[in-house]
C-alpha cells in the first residue's frame, strides 16, 4: 500500500488524484491533505478519505475545519507550517505536488528535503528553483516522477534510456484558444474567452497561462531541468492534444506518447510509477480523430514564449522574477484589471527593472519572488 500525502488536494490536480486513489483503495491510501482555503471541499476529502493530517494555509479558516472535521481524529493543521508538516509526514511514501504556484515551493523544497518520491505537477516550483530542487532530489535520492501531461510523456518515451541520447525533446502545445488569432485579435480577447481551454479542464491560473502560452515557456524551461539543460527543447503546436510530447534520439529515431487529454492516465503512472496499473478510461480512437495537425508556434503573437527562454539564458534570479511577474499578471488579468495582451509586456518591464542575483538557496528564490511581485503590482497599478 503506498502512503500518499497531497498538496493542493482541492485543485484540479488534487481532485484527480483522488478520483485515481479511490478507484485503486487496494494500492493507495491518503496519509495527509494541505490547501489554501477551501474549507468545505478539503473537509468532504478528509472525511472521504480519512487521512492523519489534514492543513489549511489560510489560517483564519482553520477552526471552520477543526468543527467540521469534529470526533474524526485527523489533525488540523495550519500555515505554511502546516503544508511542510503534509509535505514531511514520516508516514508519506510519496508527496504529490499539485499547489498552484511558488506558493507550492517551500513544501515541494522540503519534502524532498525530507526523502520523499515526489510526483510533481507544480511546475513552478521548476521554473523557479531548478537547480536547487534537482540538486536536493539528487542528494536524498528523491524519484521526481513528472505529472505534468508533457513531461510524463517524455518521461514514459524515454523508458529508461539515458538523456544523453536523447537528440531533442519536442514539447507539443495545444496552441490555447487563441492559436489562431491575429495580433488584433489579441487586443479585444475576454476573460471568458481564456478561460476556455480547447481540450483541458484544468484551474484557471493555468488555463490563462495556456492562453498566454506563458504555459510552455514555463514547461520549457521545467523540461530543460528535468531531462537536461544541454538537451534541446523545441516546441511544436499540435492543437489537438493528444500527442503528449516526443523524443528525437541520436538514431533519429522518435518516440511519442499519446492518449486522450485526461491528466488522470499522468497521475496514474506518477502514483504507480514503475508498474501502471488499470485505467478504466476511453481509449484513443485515432481512425474517430481522423487529422493530427502541427505547426511551428508564433514567438510574435505569444510573446511569453521568449521570455521564458531568455529567462532561463540568462538564469540567475531572473526564473523566479518571470514567474512572480506572471502570477501577477494573470491574476489582475483575471480580475479585470488589465488586458489580455498587457500580460507579457507587464512582464518583460518587471524583467527589464530586475538586476539579476545568483540562487544559492531558497532564501534567494523568495526575495527574488518578493520583489518581483511588488513590482509587478506598481505596474498593475499604473496600466490601470
Ligand atoms: N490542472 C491541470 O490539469 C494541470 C496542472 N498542472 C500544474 O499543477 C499545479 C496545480 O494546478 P491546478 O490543479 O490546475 O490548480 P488549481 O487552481 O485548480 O488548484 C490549486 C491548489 O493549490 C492550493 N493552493 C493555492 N495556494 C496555496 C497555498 N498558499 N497554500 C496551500 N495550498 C495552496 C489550492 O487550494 P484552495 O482550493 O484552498 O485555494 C488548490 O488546492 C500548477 O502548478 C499547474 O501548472 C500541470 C499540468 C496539468
Ligand atoms: C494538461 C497539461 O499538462 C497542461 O499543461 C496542458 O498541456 C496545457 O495545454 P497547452 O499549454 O499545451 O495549451
Ligand atoms: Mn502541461
Amino acid at each position: 500500500m503506498k502512503k500518499i500525502s497531497i498538496l493542493g488536494s482541492t485543485g484540479s490536480i488534487g481532485v484527480n488524484t483522488l478520483d485515481v486513489i479511490e478507484r485503486n483503495p487496494d494500492r493507495f491510501q491518503v496519509v495527509a491533505l494541505a490547501a489554501c482555503s477551501n474549507v468545505d471541499v478539503i473537509a468532504q476529502q478528509a472525511r472521504k478519505f480519512r487521512p492523519q493530517v489534514v492543513s489549511l494555509f489560510d489560517t483564519t479558516k482553520v477552526d471552520a475545519l477543526r468543527e467540521q472535521l469534529k470526533g474524526l481524529g485527523i489533525e488540523v493543521l495550519a500555515g505554511q507550517e502546516g503544508s511542510i508538516q503534509v509535505a514531511t509526514l514520516p508516514q508519506a511514501d510519496m508527496v504529490v505536488s499539485g499547489m498552484v504556484g511558488c506558493a507550492g515551493l517551500v513544501p515541494t523544497f522540503r519534502a524532498l528535503k525530507a526523502g520523499k518520491a515526489l510526483a510533481l505537477a507544480n511546475k513552478e516550483t521548476l521554473v523557479v528553483a531548478g537547480k536547487l530542487m534537482m540538486e536536493v532530489a539528487a542528494k536524498n535520492g528523491c524519484p521526481i516522477i513528472p505529472v505534468d501531461s508533457e513531461h510524463s510523456a517524455i518521461f514514459q518515451a524515454l523508458n529508461g534510456e539515458q538523456s544523453e541520447r536523447i537528440k531533442r525533446i519536442i514539447l507539443t502545445a495545444s496552441g490555447g484558444p487563441f492559436r489562431t488569432f491575429t495580433s488584433e485579435q489579441l487586443e479585444h480577447v475576454t476573460r471568458a474567452q481564456a478561460l476556455k481551454h480547447p481540450n483541458w479542464d484544468m484551474g484557471a491560473k493555468i488555463t490563462i497561462d495556456s492562453a498566454t502560452m506563458m504555459n510552455k515557456g514555463l514547461e520549457y524551461i521545467e523540461a530543460k531541468w528535468l531531462f537536461g539543460l544541454e538537451t534541446p527543447v523545441d516546441i511544436l503546436v499540435h492543437a489537438q492534444s493528444i500527442i503528449h510530447s516526443l523524443i528525437e534520439f541520436v538514431d533519429t529515431s522518435v518516440m511519442a506518447q499519446l492518449g486522450m487529454p485526461d491528466m488522470r492516465v499522468p497521475i496514474s503512472y506518477a502514483l504507480s510509477y514503475p508498474d501502471r496499473i488499470e485505467c478504466d478510461l476511453p481509449s484513443l480512437n485515432l481512425a474517430q480523430m481522423g487529422t493530427l495537425t502541427f505547426e511551428e508556434p508564433d514567438f510574435e503573437r505569444f510573446p511569453c514564449l521568449q521570455l521564458a527562454h531568455d529567462a532561463l539564458d540568462m538564469g540567475q534570479t531572473l526564473p523566479a522574477v518571470l514567474n512572480a511577474a506572471n502570477e501577477i499578471a494573470v491574476q489582475a488579468f483575471l480580475d479585470e484589471l488589465i488586458p489580455f495582451k498587457d500580460i507579457p509586456e507587464i512582464i518583460r518591464m518587471t524583467l527589464n527593472h530586475h538586476t539579476p542575483s545568483a540562487v544559492e538557496e531558497i532564501e534567494d528564490v523568495l526575495e527574488a519572488d518578493r520583489w518581483a511581485r511588488e513590482e509587478t503590482r506598481k505596474l498593475v497599478t499604473v496600466a490601470h
